[in-house]
């Protein structure tokens, strides 16, 4: 597919699917879904064979029966309004433009937006993204194979402070935090205070402690917020930017 000429009307196109991202988002509550859409569809790179990553190939019926994206039809069916309005933005594009405006409107850092993704229709086979059930090493291979670091893994883990996981979805139940729709550094403040009534914690959340290279991070993120919303920034634009070298 080819890549979308990033002129003046191109980023007039841009402004006004966030607009509209931001409305849909108020209007549907769906905040930590569309964040969620926006990782499963960059966290497929790899960084050796340059393949996968952010390029809307998730929207394809092949990619969305992976187990890991139960649940996202209804994500994309909402950002299809979007696409509606705004026809000339790439899905890649879109989606990533989603999990930024999803980030902003619960409260969370402002993420600088580079556009001009390609799509793709060719989708990667499953098993790219982690599997919560696992622990330390699983995490490093997944992430480092994203070609990203330790500091990226436990900052964007970090997004759990977003939304909650479903029984019929991932066999996983519950929040993460007292407030899902309300993004700030609770998650990590969680992780440290142990186990709560209500409240998940994944195996992949866990192993957050028992690692010092990781732990070290989710103990400057429970104590200092804008260290935690800085990394998280930086981490957010760069998984989102995956493969693509902004023009
Ligand atoms: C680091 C490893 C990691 C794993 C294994 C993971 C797994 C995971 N993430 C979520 C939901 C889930 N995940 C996320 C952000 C998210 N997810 C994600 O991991 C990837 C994509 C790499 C797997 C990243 C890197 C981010 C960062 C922002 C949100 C906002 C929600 C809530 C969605 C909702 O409320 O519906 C579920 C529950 C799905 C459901 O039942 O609805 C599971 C099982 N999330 C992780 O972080
Ligand atoms: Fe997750």
């Amino acid at each position: 597919m080819a890549l979308p000429v990033v002129d003046t009307e191109y980023l007039k196109e841009i402004e006004k699917a966030r607009r509209n991202l931001r409305a849909l988002i108020a209007n549907r509550n769906c905040a930590p879904l569309m964040l969620r859409l926006a990782w499963h569809d960059a966290g497929t790179y790899d960084v050796k064979t340059k393949t996968g990553g952010p390029n809307g190939s998730i929207r394809h019926e092949e990619e969305l029966a992976h187990g890991a994206n139960n649940g996202l039809k209804k994500a994309i069916e909402f950002c299809e309004e979007v696409k509606a309005k705004c026809p000339k933005i790439s899905y890649a594009d879109l989606y990533q433009l989603a999990g930024v405006v999803a980030v902003e409107v619960t409260g969370g850092p402002t993420i600088d937006f580079v556009p001009g993704r390609r799509d793709s229709n060719v989708c990667p086979r499953e098993g790219r993204l982690p599997d919560a059930k696992q622990g330390v090493p699983h995490l490093r291979d997944i992430f480092y194979r994203m070609g990203v670091s330790d500091k990226d893994i436990v900052a964007l883990s970090g997004g759990h402070t977003l939304g909650r996981a479903h029984p019929e979805r991932s066999g996983f139940d519950g929040p993460w935090t007292e407030d899902p729709l309300k993004f700030d550094n609770s998650y990590f403040v969680e992780l440290l205070k142990g186990e709560s009534e209500g409240l998940l914690k994944l195996p992949t959340d866990k192993c957050l402690l028992e690692d010092p290279e990781f732990r070290r991070y989710v103990e400057l993120y429970a104590k200092n917020e804008d260290a935690f919303f800085r990394d998280y920034a930086e981490s957010h634009k760069k998984l989102s930017e995956l493969g693509f070298a902004p023009s």
